[in-house]
């Protein structure tokens, strides 16, 4: 086994940056969840909701995001070893794309079920 290097985990932080990267310029839904998630953490703010809704809004962002990032992991594993068309290739595709449908669903209605009392005060 190789010694513990801290250059090295340091090094290995930023290949993850490098990934994160890659998939906010390659891949425009990225962008739209990020564009979303700025949007609710505004509107936080802007309620001033608590610590524990917080808590849940920081929980559904990650997961969406954590969903997107396997989801463009898996496209590009996908083009690499199928580049051409095969139905398996693309059931695969289709199961990592509603993993993140399913993760934005459930933000949706954490994100509804946070701000809808507010929404509801004001109007
Ligand atoms: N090699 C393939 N073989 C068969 N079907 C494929 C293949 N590649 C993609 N598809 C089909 O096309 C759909 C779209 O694939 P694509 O790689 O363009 O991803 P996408 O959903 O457009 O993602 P993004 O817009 O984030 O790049 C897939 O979900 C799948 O149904």
């Amino acid at each position: 086994m190789k010694p513990f290097s801290v250059k090295e985990r340091l090094q290995s932080f930023k290949y993850a940056w490098r990934g994160i990267r890659v998939a906010i310029w390659q891949e425009h839904n990225f962008r739209i969840h990020l564009l979303a998630a700025l949007i609710v953490i505004v509107t936080g703010f802007y309620f001033e909701i608590s610590n524990t809704e917080w808590c849940w809004i920081v929980l559904a962002i990650c997961i969406v995001f954590t969903a997107e990032l396997f989801n463009t992991a898996i496209e590009k594993l996908v083009d690499l070893k199928s580049p051409e068309f095969d139905p398996l290739a693309g059931k695969i595709k289709d199961i990592a794309a509603g993993a993140v449908l399913v993760s934005a669903l459930s933000a949706a209605i954490i994100g509804l079920l946070i701000f809808w009392p507010y929404i509801e005060d004001i109007s």
